[in-house]
């Protein structure tokens, strides 16, 4: 994708077409540092804030999470050494298979295929299974920057732990063993999405990324530290940018909490908007269930009164699902609701 102006297959319809100065979302600020505290009554009293984000926005920004910045910056420099390179050695990291839609690992790109149109997000992307180890398809891993695996594999190391934190103190939020979504598998993969957005002469007529969920239980984002562009759907205001803030990682909730949680918790609707002056990075890290897994409301949530409201789906049929639904611009955690 060249940068500048945009071909005519960019151009949104009307009606998706972004507000770029929408107003700033104000987003919880959680030190995770505090999970792992043995002060019991001070874990408790963060669990209820972070209950309450998690109610309420459905994303935060973590601090306290112990990556050195120099990690993280390392992992921007490397993104952008990857989707700088000729599109030639990027096109190496493809497979062989160009179905639509082609959600296979490697580098590609992002098509909407509608009734109306056809649509392209103003984005590359490069798409990974980075956890666990076996899923690692390395005919697609990039082999240019020299650094680019040795850098990932020490960042999986710490997201690793840190989706642990996460899950633990999820699981507490909701009333559960806060061993429970270990033991059941709630972590049974991570892919990475590594994005780059060039800059666009006409960033209201584009989308860097169209409006979806995430199909995960929660995503980790390193995000660009200077270029923001992630907005956030909010039911009462309706899009909102979402501010950076320095050091920090930004999880947002998913499909299969919204379903495991029997709606307690909502998976957020995002999108990202482009830039005239400044291209953009990003690197989504999707924590999803085992393929085998099913997928439905925990029973301990299925309650009187408050009956299940989702269907129960094999974790891959609704990866399926979800890659179609969002091929065509929708939402597969439509089709769960009962
Ligand atoms: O670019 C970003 O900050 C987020 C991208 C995103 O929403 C995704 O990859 O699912
Ligand atoms: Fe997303």
């Amino acid at each position: 994708m060249a940068n500048g102006s945009p071909h005519e297959h960019f151009v949104q319809k009307e009606s998706n077409r972004p507000i770029l100065d929408a107003p700033l979302a104000k987003i919880p600020v959680i030190d995770i540092s505090y999970a792992e505290s043995n002060d019991l009554g001070q874990r408790e009293l963060e669990d209820i804030k972070l209950r309450s984000a998690l109610s309420s926005e459905g994303l935060f920004h973590v601090l306290g999470h112990g990556i050195q910045p120099s990690l993280m910056e390392e992992v921007r420099n490397v993104i952008r050494l990857f989707f700088k390179q000729p599109f030639k050695e990027k096109q190496s990291c493809t497979t062989s298979d160009t179905q639509i839609p082609d959600f296979k690992a490697g580098y590609g790109d992002d098509v909407v295929i509608s009734d109306e149109q056809t649509t392209y997000d103003w984005n590359e992307k490069l798409l990974l299974n980075v956890y666990p180890k076996e899923t690692r398809d390395m005919d697609v891993w990039p082999q240019k920057p020299e650094s680019f695996r040795e850098t990932i594999y020490e960042f999986n190391e710490k997201m690793v732990i840190i989706a642990d934190v996460i899950l633990k103190a999820l699981a507490r939020t909701l009333g559960l063993d806060e061993f429970y979504f270990i033991k059941n598998g709630t972590k049974g993969r991570m892919v990475w999405r590594f994005n780059y957005y060039p800059s666009c002469s006409t960033p209201d007529l584009v989308l860097g990324m169209r409006a979806h969920s995430d199909g995960s239980s929660f995503t980790i984002l390193l995000q660009d530290n200077q270029v923001p562009g992630f907005q956030v759907f909010n039911n009462e205001f309706g899009w909102l940018n979402v501010p950076t803030l320095p050091n920090s990682l930004l999880v947002v909730l998913g499909d299969e909490i919204e379903i495991m949680s029997n709606g307690r918790y909502k998976s957020i609707v995002h999108k990202i908007v482009t830039n005239s002056e400044k291209e953009r990075i990003s690197l989504a890290m999707f924590v999803l269930s085992e393929l085998e897994n099913e997928l439905g409301p925990i029973n301990e949530l299925i309650e009187e009164g408050k009956p299940s409201s989702y269907k129960k789906i094999k974790v891959k049929d609704y990866g399926d699902a979800f890659f179609l639904k969002f091929a065509q611009g929708k939402r597969a955690i439509d089709l769960m609701r009962i």
